[in-house]
């Protein structure tokens, strides 16, 4: 078993963004890049993707790159958190978006210095607001994931209600800001 691995979260539909989110670069790079660089410090990343996506990231990274369960196809976040889970067996798992170009490498080490027993899900926020997928679950959580995906309430909200979650709080809301619109690229 792995101590950490690093998940990034590329398997939306960008509906709001219209096109290839993960792929679109910023300052010469694509979205997903930026996650993966946050991750430096962890040796085993996988990028979880839509089918239609994956052949061009691994065209772009050498690196890990799956799809979401066939059953949880659609679900969200937490199919994607699910699928990576299952496809790397590992003590505690970072997650990042793919749409968070901002992000640091310090927010992923802040976070990943909380692990402890007494905790199943260790959550960052940013200006008072909680960033559910810039977080850190314990293994402990899968199951409690996968309970929520086969009831179908997908909400993370619903998940940390379940899970003893651990809150980080950050300064600089701009590490954070993530993209969803052609319009925050400006
Ligand atoms: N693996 C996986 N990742 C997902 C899924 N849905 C969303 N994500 C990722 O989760 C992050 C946040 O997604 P959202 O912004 O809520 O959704 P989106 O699909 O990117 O964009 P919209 O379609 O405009 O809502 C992004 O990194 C997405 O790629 C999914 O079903 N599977």
């Amino acid at each position: 078993m792995k101590e950490t691995a690093g998940i990034v979260l590329a398997g939306g539909m960008s509906r709001r963004f219209g096109g290839e989110k993960s792929l679109t670069k910023i300052n010469g790079k694509e979205m997903v890049a930026y996650s993966v660089e946050a991750f430096a410090g962890l040796n085993d990343i996988v990028i979880v993707a839509r089918p239609d996506l994956a052949v061009k990231i691994l065209q772009t990274r050498r690196i890990c790159v799956i799809f979401d369960l066939p059953q949880y196809r659609g679900k969200g976040p937490l199919a994607g958190i699910y699928s990576a889970m299952t496809e790397i067996d590992a003590e505690w798992y970072a997650v990042l978006p793919c749409d968070t170009p901002w992000i640091k490498q310090s927010v992923i080490e802040k976070l990943l210095a909380q692990r402890a027993p007494e905790w199943d899900v260790i959550v960052s926020r940013a200006g008072g607001r909680l960033q559910p997928l810039i977080s850190v679950f314990h293994r402990r959580a899968k199951e409690k994931i996968r309970a929520k995906l086969d009831t179908g309430n997908l909400s993370m909200r619903s998940l940390f209600e379940d899970c003893r979650v651990k809150i980080i709080d950050f300064e600089q809301k701009k590490w954070f800001a993530n993209i969803n619109t052609k319009d925050d690229l400006k």
